[in-house]
């Protein structure tokens, strides 16, 4: 040890003598970084041992003072940073420097759940970014959505988030159409047209069904396709039949365009997003030039069969008649909206199906409670269906599925300073929050023994025994703040209730109709961390899967 030692000094000093200037500029720098990291650290310290009920988030203590703190483990291995890190895991608000950025970065279950219910914070930065990188809207469209001088349909209050006046109308419409009648009405067509597409699906006509060389394209061509017409009627496919697989690729791509990978990287995706534009433009012509207001017949609900749903005609008539707004700007803004309708949930569906299908306890369990929620005929695909989404153990491979692979990123702009409990944020900031860290947080979902790790898919976190029933029983009680996939308070996702109609029923028109058996090993079940904070995580490489009808054992 001692002529190591001896070897490293004399290397040292030959250096320094050397090479004088350069080596002194480097003991300079690192006496500099030893100093600033002291001072932050103490400086941190300070804040976050404060009793004070009216503090800033302290800044994480970092060594070079114009670089600021660079989370590397983030970049490589975002799910461990979250789960190791020291400073990821407190349970209060942090400040970190990046170069010449400041952010604050909500931490622990009760600051995130009353950060995300602020109304006077924005993401309309994020929204206006989402249409232009990625829906490729133009900047003059984007600007007008942004613009507080916009003026609204006559009948509209502006809603109480800050949000400019065309966001918050568009935001509005959206939750209208998602909730109530219209939402029960989009679950049924959903429900219609998946029935149809599974019943017809060619591995029920032979006795030794179909191999898919990737389990996802049926999730890409039939759920996927049943749920576009149930949103825009048969018209945007029918017109376009190669729409969903161009479709997919675009959704895949939504980090390639959000983090404006140029197009000679990835001529791909951009080709896709082209091809799904125009098809998504060419659907919304014909329908406005073919519905008449006269003599198209509509249904009780105001729906018709051209634009599929009252919602997105009147979105292009307000839009494009009354505002002015370019068609080609309209189709950007709908593909958005096909986007977040369709690539989490069906990316979800994907996950729990694997899931229960590489599981034949579980399976079997999951069997029995879709055959108790059977109506009419017993061997049609029928079900009672708000009798099926209450199903303990159902909605809980759903939840737990969006536990683990559902990593979102909230960013909010301050528009005045704010109170997250004691912290105090001022004007103007960027604020974020994660929902990683309450996902992955083993004392709020895993047992003292720890033998189901936080990273591993097991429902039963969600199951609870009570006295009143034998039976286990869905719970969420005190994971406020710790199960996060849709978002929480002023912005809370209005799909959400359609994603567990979606994945359930789906789930269970799957077990009763196939057998399936995944043809992969757990270690290639892997996920693609490269939409990390974007949403749920897709598979990193293809799965395969044999696909055929279900023989029914005497059980
Ligand atoms: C598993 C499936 C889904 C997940 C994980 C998910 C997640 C989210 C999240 C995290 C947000 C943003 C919340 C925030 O910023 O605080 C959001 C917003 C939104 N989601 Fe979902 N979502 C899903 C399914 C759906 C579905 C099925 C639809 C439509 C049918 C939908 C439509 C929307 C819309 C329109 C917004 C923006 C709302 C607004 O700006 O007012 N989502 N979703």
């Amino acid at each position: 040890m001692a002529s190591t030692n001896s070897y490293f000094r004399s290397i040292v000093t030959s250096h320094v003598e050397a090479h004088p200037k350069l080596a002194y500029a480097i003991l300079a720098t690192l006496a500099i970084s030893v100093a600033h990291y002291a001072v932050t650290s103490a400086l941190y310290g300070k804040v976050a041992h404060s009793k004070s009920l009216q503090k800033t988030p302290p800044v994480v203590p970092h060594f070079l003072p114009f670089i600021g703190n660079v989370p590397w483990q983030f970049a490589w291995s975002p799910i461990e940073f979250f789960k190791s890190s020291y400073y990821a895991f407190l349970q209060h608000p942090v400040r970190i420097r990046l170069f010449t950025k400041e952010l604050y970065i909500i931490q622990g279950r009760e600051n995130v759940v009353a950060h995300l219910a602020q109304t006077s914070t924005s993401n309309t930065m994020f929204n206006a970014s989402f249409l232009r990188q990625t829906c490729a809207m133009s900047s003059y469209a984007v600007e007008r959505l942004g613009s507080e001088t916009e003026e609204t349909p006559k009948y509209f209050e502006r809603k109480y988030l800050a949000a400019a006046p065309l966001y918050a109308w568009s935001s509005s419409v959206i939750h209208r159409y998602l909730a109530g009648r219209s939402a029960l009405r989009l679950s049924q067509r959903f429900e219609n047209n998946l029935r149809g597409r599974i019943e017809g699906h060619q591995a029920l006509a032979v006795p030794e069904g179909v191999v898919l060389n990737n389990f996802l394209d049926f999730f890409i061509d039939d759920v996927t396709a049943a749920l576009l017409d149930a949103m825009c009627g048969n018209g945007l496919l029918e017109r376009n039949p190669a729409f969903t697989g161009a479709f997919w690729t675009f959704c895949e791509n939504f980090p390639t365009f959000m983090k404006q990978i140029p197009r000679f990287l990835a001529p791909q995706a951009y080709n896709a997003r082209e091809e799904v534009l125009a098809a998504v433009a060419n659907w919304q012509t014909w329908a406005s030039e073919n519905f008449d207001a006269n003599t198209t017949p509509l249904d009780e609900d105001g729906d018709d069969p051209f634009w599929g749903s009252k919602f997105f005609r009147e979105r292009f008539s307000t839009f494009v008649f009354d505002m002015g707004f370019d068609a080609r700007d309209m189709a950007s803004m709908e593909l958005g909206f096909l986007f977040g309708a369709s690539s989490n949930v069906t990316v979800n569906t994907y996950w729990c199906a694997i899931d229960v299908f590489k599981d034949q306890v579980l399976l079997k369990d999951i069997r029995k409670e879709v055959q108790a929620c059977k109506t009419e005929d017993k061997g049609d695909l029928r079900f009672d269906i708000s009798k099926l989404i209450q199903q303990p153990l159902l909605q809980a491979v759903f939840a737990e599925s969006l536990r683990l692979r559902c990593h979102n990123m909230f960013i909010r702009k301050t528009t005045e300073a704010i109170n997250i409990l004691e912290w105090v944020i001022p004007k103007d900031r960027f604020v974020i929050a994660w929902s990683t860290p309450g996902h992955m947080d083993s004392k709020v979902w895993s047992d003292t023994n720890d033998i189901h790790p936080v990273d591993t898919f097991w429902p039963g976190r969600f199951l609870k025994y009570t006295d009143k029933s034998k039976f286990a029983q869905f719970s969420l009680t005190k994971r406020e703040g710790s199960w996060l996939p849709f978002g929480s308070g002023a912005n809370l996702c209005p799909g959400r209730h359609f994603a567990k109609i979606h994945c359930i029923l789906t789930l269970a028109m799957m077990v009763e109709r196939f057998d399936c058996e995944i043809l992969a090993e757990p270690k290639d079940l892997k996920i693609d961390l490269s939409k990390f904070g974007m949403g749920v995580l897709g598979p990193s490489g293809k799965v395969a899967a044999r696909l055929r009808r279900r023989e029914k054992k005497t059980e």
